[in-house]
């Protein structure tokens, strides 16, 4: 079954079509891949999904629903997060308080309610910062809770980024270059960790990321776009051995 459905989706920039007629299904429940040189149009395929960008022609379909120029909180709330290729981050804040912030969106108690601190704003506050404690603890971060965010090492903030997305409870959750400056060791740990993840919160990934070992480790399908156009889509296996993909991307790599 289809989590995501995008149908001849086009986003043109003035005379720049940066996606053109894509059409692409995410599957309830899998870890997906999209790759393509740079500029070919993946974290445009992002911006679209999660309603930063508008799309010029075409339709998104998420869980059922029309998302197709939805307000980017209307997206998020409908249950579609993501990270940035850019760390985006409060710099300044512990990494706990980051991940508190995120969690408190999920808080539906009144002004009145908070400022009077009643019990049920009080029993919302208790299970606000037990959910961000154990979002730290699967992300491996508890250790580190009290450290300011911008003094984390990159690849750890990488992950506070993650664990920032997870507090919105997504059921399709976005990550762009999660392994991005990571060395070969981070990069096998970060793959253990979004298999992890896609479990334990029964959630459906798509990622863009240029290290190979790990789009082709844990992705079931895989995307490539060219240009802004669909190049090819399958399993590791078949993208690996299709040689317009082999021209295009893989071909250029070292
Ligand atoms: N807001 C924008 N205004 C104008 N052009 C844009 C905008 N966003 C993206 N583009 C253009 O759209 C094309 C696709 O960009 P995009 O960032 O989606 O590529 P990408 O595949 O994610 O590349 P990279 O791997 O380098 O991140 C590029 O030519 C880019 O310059």
């Amino acid at each position: 079954m289809n989590l995501l459905e995008m149908k001849n989706v086009t986003k043109r920039f003035g005379g720049l079509t940066a996606v053109s007629s894509v059409d692409f299904e995410i599957e309830k429940g899998s870890i997906t891949g999209l790759i393509g040189p740079n500029g070919a149009g993946k974290t445009t395929i992002f911006n679209l999904i999660t309603g930063v960008y508008k799309v010029t022609e075409g339709k998104i379909t998420f869980d059922g629903k029309d998302i197709t120029n939805k307000e980017p909180y209307m997206i998020a709330d409908m249950g579609i997060t993501r990270t940035f290729q850019n760390i985006r981050l409060f710099k300044k804040l512990s990494v706990y308080e980051n991940v508190l912030t995120a969690c408190q969106y999920n808080a539906n108690y009144s002004l009145f309610e908070a400022m009077l601190y009643l019990p049920r704003c009080r029993k919302q506050e208790k299970q606000l910062k037990e959910q961000a404690e154990n979002l730290l603890e699967i992300m491996g971060l508890i250790d580190r809770k009290d450290f300011i965010a911008n003094n984390l090492p990159y690849g750890l903030q990488r992950r506070l980024e993650i664990a920032r997305a997870l507090s919105l409870n997504p059921k399709l959750l976005l990550l762009d270059e999660p392994a991005a400056g990571m060395n070969p060791d981070e990069t096998a740990q970060l793959m253990n960790l979004i298999s992890d993840i896609r479990k334990k919160f029964d959630l459906s990934i798509l990622i863009i990321d240029h290290h190979m070992d790990l789009v082709m480790g844990i992705c079931e399908k895989i995307m490539v776009l060219n240009f802004g156009c669909k190049l090819a889509e399958g399993t590791p296996i078949e993208i690996q051995s299709n040689p317009k993909v082999i021209e295009a991307y893989l071909g250029v790599e070292g």
